[in-house]
Parts: C-alpha cells; sequence; structure tokens
C-alpha cells in the first residue's frame, strides 16, 4: 500500500464564526472540533501520519490537547500554519518526508466527515493521481451582483460544492504549488486543474460540513447527537488501587477517617477507594490514570484529601461531555470492620462525583486472611464506573 499522509489545516482564525477562540478549538459535544477531526483519522487504515497545522502560538498547547485526548506519537505531528489556507497546506506538504506517495488534505473545521470517504478519496487518488470529496449541488444557484440583484441563474448541471478530503499524489500537488507562484486559491483542487491534472470527484456527504458560521454549530450538535456510536454516549472504566498500612498515619477510605491503630502509606492521603474511582473514571475516558495527573513527586498532592482529586477527575469527564451514570467500588480490607462507615463514604463519593446516593455504591469485604490483604499487609479498593454523555445517563 501506498504512504499516505494526512494534513489537517486548522490555523484559521475563524472570523465568520464571530468567538472570541479559533472556531475549530471550539467544543462540539464536549470536545474540541479539532480533537474530532484528527481522531477521525487515526481510525481511517489508510492514514500512515497525520500532520495538524495550527496557529503559531497554538503548537504546544495543541500538542497537550491532542495528548490529553490520547491523540499522540511519532506519527501525529502538530506543526505552524501561515497566513492563507493555502500557505498552511503547503507548510504541511514541507513537513512530509519524500517516502510518502498520497497525501490527503482535509479542513480541521469539518470534524464529521465519515472514515470512509477518508478510504475512497485516498483509492480514488491512487487509481486517478488526484480525487475531492464534494457533493452535487442541489440549490438553484443565482450570481449575485452590486445591491443583491440576481445578474443571472448559475446552471446547477453537473455542478458540485467541493469540500474535502482533497487526495492526491504528493508530488502532484507539489508541483502544482510550484507551477501556481502566488496564485490563491481556496483549494488543492484549484491548484490541481491550473497544473493540468484531471481531478475526480468523490461523493461526500451533507453532513460533512465545514463549520464556518454560528448556525453551522447548532447544524454539527444536531448531527453529531445522531452520529455518536454506542462507545461515544456510555463509557466503561476499571480501577484498582493498594496501598500499605503504615502506623503513622491516619485511615482515609472514601473519604472518611476510619478509627483504627494503623493508616494507608502514601503521597496524599491514600485514600485506596477513592484512588480506584479516580482511575475507573479516568480509564473509562481513555485519559490515563491517577498518577499521570496528580503525580507524586508534585508537593501539591502531599497529604491531599483524595476526594479533592475525585472532583478534578469528575470535571475532566465533564469537560468532555461525561457524567458518571453509577459507580460500584469493592474495598477489600481484613480489619476495621467498614460497615458502618460506608453509608457515610457513599455520601461524600455521591456529593463529589455530582450524582444521587443511588448512583455510588461501597461494599466492603475481607479475604478470609489470604493474601496481603488478608494478612493486614495493607488494604486494596477495586471501581467499577459507567460513563454517559450528558443528556443520556437517566
Ligand atoms: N491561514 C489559514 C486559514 C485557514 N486554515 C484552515 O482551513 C480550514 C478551512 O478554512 P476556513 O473554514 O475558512 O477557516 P478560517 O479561515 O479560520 O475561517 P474564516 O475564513 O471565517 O476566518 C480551517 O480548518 C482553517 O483552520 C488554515 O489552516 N490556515
Ligand atoms: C477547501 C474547502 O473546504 C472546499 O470547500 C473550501 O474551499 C475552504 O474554504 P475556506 O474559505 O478556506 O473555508
Amino acid at each position: 500500500m501506498p504512504t499516505t499522509a494526512a494534513i489537517i489545516p486548522a490555523a484559521g482564525s475563524g472570523s465568520r464564526m464571530g468567538l472570541d477562540h479559533p472556531k475549530q478549538y471550539h467544543l462540539l459535544a464536549g470536545i474540541p472540533i479539532l480533537v474530532h477531526t484528527v481522531r477521525v483519522f487515526t481510525s481511517a487504515s489508510c492514514v500512515d501520519m497525520i500532520v495538524v497545522v495550527v496557529p503559531a502560538e497554538r503548537v504546544e498547547s495543541t500538542v497537550n490537547l491532542m495528548a490529553d485526548h490520547g491523540l499522540s506519537g511519532a506519527n501525529l505531528q502538530v506543526i505552524a500554519g501561515g497566513e492563507r489556507r493555502q500557505d498552511s497546506v503547503k507548510a504541511g506538504l514541507d513537513s512530509l518526508n519524500a517516502g510518502v506517495d498520497i497525501v490527503l488534505v482535509h479542513d480541521g473545521a469539518r470534524p464529521l466527515l465519515a472514515p470512509d470517504l477518508i478510504d475512497r478519496c485516498c483509492d480514488a487518488a491512487i487509481e486517478y493521481g488526484a480525487a475531492i470529496a464534494a457533493v452535487p449541488v442541489k440549490d438553484t444557484l443565482k450570481k449575485g451582483g452590486p445591491g443583491g440583484r440576481i445578474l443571472h441563474t448559475v446552471d446547477r448541471k453537473d455542478l458540485w460544492q467541493a469540500q474535502t478530503p482533497q487526495a492526491s499524489r504528493l508530488s502532484l500537488l507539489l508541483a502544482a504549488y510550484d507551477m501556481a507562484g502566488e496564485r490563491e486559491v481556496t483549494d488543492e483542487a484549484s491548484l490541481l486543474e491550473l497544473a493540468g491534472t484531471d481531478v475526480h470527484l468523490v461523493e461526500g456527504s451533507e453532513t460533512n460540513i465545514k463549520i464556518t458560521r454560528p448556525d453551522d454549530l447548532i447544524i454539527a450538535e444536531k448531527i453529531m447527537q445522531n452520529h455518536e456510536t454506542s462507545s461515544e454516549k456510555i463509557r466503561i472504566g476499571h480501577g484498582y488501587d493498594a496501598h500499605k498500612f503504615a502506623s503513622d498515619r491516619a485511615l482515609v477510605l472514601g473519604g472518611v477517617t476510619v478509627p483504627f491503630e494503623m493508616g494507608l502509606a502514601g503521597h496524599s492521603d491514600a485514600d485506596v477507594l477513592t484512588h480506584a474511582l479516580c482511575d475507573a473514571i479516568l480509564g473509562a475516558l481513555g485519559a490515563g490514570d491517577i498518577g499521570s495527573h496528580f503525580p507524586d513527586s508534585d508537593q501539591e498532592f502531599l497529604n491531599v484529601y483524595s476526594v479533592t482529586l475525585l472532583e478534578r477527575v469528575v470535571d475532566i469527564a465533564a469537560q468532555r461531555g461525561f457524567v458518571l451514570s453509577n459507580a460500584d467500588i469493592t474495598v477489600v480490607c481484613q480489619k476495621p470492620k467498614l460497615a458502618p462507615f460506608v453509608p457515610k463514604m457513599k455520601e461524600i463519593l455521591a456529593e463529589a462525583c455530582g450524582v444521587d446516593l443511588g448512583q455510588v455504591n461501597v461494599k466492603a469485604t475481607t479475604t478470609e486472611k489470604m493474601g496481603f490483604t488478608g494478612r493486614m499487609e495493607g488494604i486494596s479498593s477495586h471501581a467499577v464506573v459507567l460513563l454517559a454523555k450528558e443528556g443520556n445517563c437517566k
């Protein structure tokens, strides 16, 4: 298979959207538009590498943003764009190594493309040299003149509205750029046509919209709701943690200080039950674990009340549009007996997660003196959670 690179131009200012930030960073269903777009390309089997082209001042923050959403690695590069879309695309082309055969250019502001459209554009570029996504014009078109007067009607027969991806052999697009010089274009096909390259049409979709004006966000939200697969509506996660007993510590479990002659060792308050719940939520999000978000090398978290960490984890989920549907936690503890404290634990954890009491369950068990917990070396805990997209959890 030819080596294929995707270039995602996302360095625009989004002036027509009228936001105080570039539209490609605006949240769509709780996730930045650009993250949605890049995610589709990371799942495309024909794409070997992705170059995201962003405003120069946002390169570093975009790298972090992608990593926060589990998008990182040698095959995902973020580089600075240029003044015009075509300059940003050229910056992407210049970043590619000579081994790339096919290049797909796709607007970062088009997050709703279907993965199969990427494959079809790629296949067409391999077959014909160049191909773009497009949809047949369905409205009657008018040429407007001064004062909004109609000059004439444009025959819409055989007219197509160009979209992206716009795909071609890398060599053809580089040659087209060389030939075009400073000519202003609004898509790659224009350059290829000017260079005499036959460009083929691949039927796209009306849902592959470019988010350009405020109304487009309303349309995109609705399309996203219909697109969301079950994995984007609900997410399951598991968390596990264990801590050793320590004589000079308080025993904190589920946010409750439990009277006992020993506590648990740890950088924080070592609340093993709450840590397992944090890891289950982060696991459901694909967002790492408690150690990656609250490192035990950071003085900020020395002896921290772990329920405050849980609140921050719940915020991370909320930023991605997820709320806790329910949690089931099992703490494995030979001694002390925890049953009297379970109701308070549930109350504290439910409040921290912003859910009803019935959505958080806490169970305590011994191991009949088997294993490290049975030998009173420490306490462990498992947690399982179900997260749901806002509006889908009841
Ligand atoms: N200098 C530029 C201008 C645009 N783009 C990208 O090209 C795509 C399509 O451009 P458009 O929708 O016009 O985005 P903006 O230029 O940001 O919008 P506006 O024209 O409203 O300012 C977008 O993903 C945009 O980020 C880019 O990478 N570099
Ligand atoms: C490339 C494109 O999306 C095809 O429709 C369109 O030309 C981009 O235009 P913009 O003004 O840069 O959004």
